[in-house]
């Protein structure tokens, strides 16, 4: 199934995997509204690309996805400046290990986001309310399989959380209320500064157990098996073009991108 003219809006969109969601919608000739609360990132990221590639639609907005009010904005900014939307990707999330500090934003972004995004996008595309119907496309991690990883329960769990709740909302009567699709991606690690953002707490630092499981995250990020985020954007178009209401996948390095049975 071809992309070419569809409209996406990415959230999340100044990240390296927004980067790399955002540049193979693009190549498949996709036009994408970049968002995220780092402006300058996302139209850095636009203006590079306006550099890079011809003939590509794009455009950016400031967008907090705890925000309700914001967030729906970014939907209408979309349909103004695009005129449709086909394609939400729920992308935004934050890594924190201060579980006493910062749990209720883990949950409010990497799951509450991700909620607000889907509803949102079934409130613009669902076809009871004058859409064309649509995909929704989470990011969970491959974390999300895992019992034994504990260095950030909070990100562990909101990914958890979100892939059952696409599990259940994505489910094919669901889908045929509203004809938007909604699929989980769960990627394993990728090639980025993800030893920054764990190292910066200072609870981690001082528990022994953790700081183990900081160096098993430095060793993982130094591995030349790691996979690179193209892998991801690329499997972001394969299931836009292959996959179904509901369902679960999994991206590795070296792979071949496989459905969750
Ligand atoms: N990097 C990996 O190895 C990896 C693996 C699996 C899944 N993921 C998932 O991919 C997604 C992107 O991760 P990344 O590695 O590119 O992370 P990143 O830290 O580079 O990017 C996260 C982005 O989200 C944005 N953001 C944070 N709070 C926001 C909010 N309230 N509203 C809107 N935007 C907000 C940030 O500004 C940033 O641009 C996350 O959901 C992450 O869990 C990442
Ligand atoms: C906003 C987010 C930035 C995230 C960067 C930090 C961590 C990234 C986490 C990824 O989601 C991890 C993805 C997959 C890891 C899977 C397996 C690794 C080892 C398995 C295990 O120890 O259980």
């Amino acid at each position: 199934m071809g992309l070419e003219n569809q409209v996406a809006l990415v959230t999340g969109a100044a990240s390296d995997v927004g980067y790399a969601y955002v540049k193979c919608l693009l190549l498949n000739k996709v036009k994408v509204l970049l968002c995220d609360i780092n402006l300058d990132g996302c139209q850095a990221i636009e203006h590079q690309f306006l550099k890079e590639f011809q003939n590509i639609n794009i455009f950016s907005t400031k967008c907090d996805v705890t925000n309700e009010d914001e967030f729906e904005n970014a939907f209408k900014t979309c349909i103004k400046y695009f005129g449709r939307l086909d394609i939400v990707i729920n992308n935004a999330g934050v890594f924190d290990n201060s579980i006493e500090r910062q749990w209720s934003a883990t949950v409010n972004i990497n799951y509450g986001g991700v909620v607000r995004g889907t509803l949102l996008a079934i409130k613009y595309m669902g076809i009871p309310n004058g859409g064309s119907g649509g995909t929704v496309i989470q990011t969970s991690s491959l974390w999300a399989f895992s019992d034994s990883y504990h260095c950030s329960p909070m990100y562990l769990s909101t990914k958890k959380y979100l892939m059952e709740f696409t599990k259940s909302f994505g489910k094919k009567n669901n889908f045929s209320l509203h004809g938007v699709k909604i699929i989980t991606l769960c990627p394993e690690f990728t090639a980025i500064n993800c030893v920054r953002l764990v190292c910066k707490n200072e609870t981690l630092q001082k528990n022994e157990h953790r700081v183990a499981e900081v160096e098993d995250l430095k060793n993982i990020q130094q591995s030349p098996k790691i996979q690179k985020t193209d892998n991801i954007g690329n499997a972001l178009i394969t299931i836009l073009q292959h996959g179904k209401t509901g369902e679960t996948w999994i991206v590795e390095n070296n792979k071949p991108l496989r459905l969750v049975e």
